[in-house]
């Protein structure tokens, strides 16, 4: 689709909307598509951006008095929903939480504890970045909905935490960035995948520039915080949309930190432009235009956020060691526990083999993983005990004479076959202690 003037630039979008357009063609348009791959395990962002009165809040949130201005948040809800009763081959979990950024602090909007309070009151958000550069949202709550009625209560909550105030342009002007994320996790039936994915949506403060709105003294400063996150993220947006730009300055402001993923990162997102088609406002209609189209410049590459549940894989791990230790005892015809008894090994024939100084000298212990290591951590005590000076030469004997030839092979399988089983159980053994140490 096009978007021109007649004497102005010229734009090309993937979809122009006018007026008349209801709220379920934005929907069905916009932020199906969205929450679908959202369903199949990718993150995605949906953000409005355009001057103050234009059309943000109807669009993401809705408008408030009838039941068809459900904007893309509350359609979204019922829509993920409904996607989770239709699939019955996974279990899904749903978690929202709800931020604003007013004047580059961040706040909590789904405290329960300060409902309709100042925005002061409310829980301060940080920023914080691990050590692989990820970034992590310090106090703000995630709250389970286990249900769109849930859901939406928590918009509600939120909503009516949001900080309102008046300015020339608009009586009822957001004043600060919000963002609406839907965490989600989903597996399938036995399986111990999980799929985790994020769906942000924002509603970004007015793109207006700070003269315009006529604003002094606490709103003239709200204006430049505003503009100054706002130039910020088309700061991001610029460098992200020119081919082989190193550094992109994501950390200059806490929104594209927030958005740090969504932006050129792992993140299907879809920018939704909002414009006055008033004659007065045509300067920024066409700013409006022009950083969309710079955002649509951008490439994101995306992949399915999969990983294992690791309590899971624990199970499933004991599981199999359980199994190839019965199908082991089956082999060899004989139970064996993890420990190894002093009759199981034959501590004075060890001791021999490692006082022989015979290079061609054998030991025969069988094939059994338990007596390897056991052999192998007397041999350490032996070397960590005697310095290699005080190492004797002892007389050399035949290892023929001294044991016996190993007992034949009377199993119905081979010995590489229990060699086999047997390194497997150790396998699995090993993995299991990585997995606990890691949740411990
Ligand atoms: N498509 C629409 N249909 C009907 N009313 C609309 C539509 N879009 C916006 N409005 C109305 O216009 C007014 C301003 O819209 P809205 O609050 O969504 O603007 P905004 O861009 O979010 O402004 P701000 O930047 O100040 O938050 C509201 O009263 C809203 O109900």
């Amino acid at each position: 689709m096009f978007m021109s003037c007649p004497c102005g630039p010229f734009f090309r979008f993937e979809k122009v909307f006018d007026q008349s357009t209801k709220q379920d063609e934005i929907f069905d348009n916009v932020a199906k598509p969205v929450a679908d791959n959202v369903l199949q395990g990718y993150n995605g962002t949906i953000f409005a951006y355009g001057q103050t009165g234009s059309g943000k809040t109807f669009t993401i949130t809705g408008g408030a008095e009838r039941y068809v201005d459900r904007g893309i948040i509350p359609r979204t809800l019922s829509y993920l929903f409904e996607q989770f009763e239709k699939d019955g081959d996974r279990t899904y979990t749903l978690h929202i939480s709800y931020l604003e950024i007013y004047n580059e602090n961040g706040y909590d909007l789904l405290d329960p504890k300060h409902e309709a309070a100042k925005l002061e009151d409310l829980p301060k958000v940080s920023l914080m970045e691990d050590s692989d550069q990820n970034i992590h949202l310090k106090n703000l709550s995630v709250h389970q909905a286990a249900s769109e009625e849930e859901a939406l209560n928590l918009l509600f909550l939120g909503d009516t935490n949001r900080m309102i105030a008046e300015t020339p342009m608009n009586q009822a002007s957001t004043r600060s960035h919000c963002v609406f994320t839907i965490h989600m996790t989903s597996r399938g039936t036995g399986s111990a995948t999980i799929r985790r994915s994020k769906l942000h949506l924002v509603d970004l403060a007015g793109s207006e520039r700070v003269s315009k709105t006529g604003a002094t003294g606490v709103l003239l400063t709200e204006a430049k915080y505003i503009n100054l996150s706002l130039h910020c993220l088309e700061q991001v947006i610029i460098a992200l949309s020119e081919k082989n730009r190193q550094h992109i300055p994501y950390r200059n402001s806490m929104m594209t930190s927030v958005l740090r993923d969504s932006l050129g990162g792992n993140c299907m997102t879809t920018m939704i432009a909002t414009c006055s088609v008033e004659k007065r406002n045509v300067d920024e209609s066409i700013s409006t235009c022009r950083f969309a189209q710079r955002v649509a410049m951008i490439k994101n590459e995306v992949m399915v956020n999969e990983e294992l549940d690791p309590k899971l894989m624990i199970q499933k791990l004991k599981r199999e060691i359980q199994q190839l230790k019965e199908e082991l005892a089956m082999t060899t015809g004989e139970q064996r526990t993890d420990d190894l008894s002093d009759e199981d090994l034959d501590k004075e024939a060890v001791a021999a083999y490692i006082a022989d100084s015979d290079p061609e000298a054998i030991l025969s212990i069988g094939a059994d993983m338990r007596k390897i290591q056991a052999c192998f951590a007397i041999l350490k005590k032996h070397i960590l005990e005697k310095p290699p000076s005080s190492h004797r030469e002892t007389p050399r004997r035949s290892p023929v004479q001294e044991y016996s030839a190993p007992p034949p092979d009377t199993s119905p399988y081979s010995n590489t076959e229990n060699n086999r089983l047997k390194e497997l159980v150790q396998q699995r053994d090993n993995e299991i202690s990585i997995f606990d140490f890691s949740f411990s």
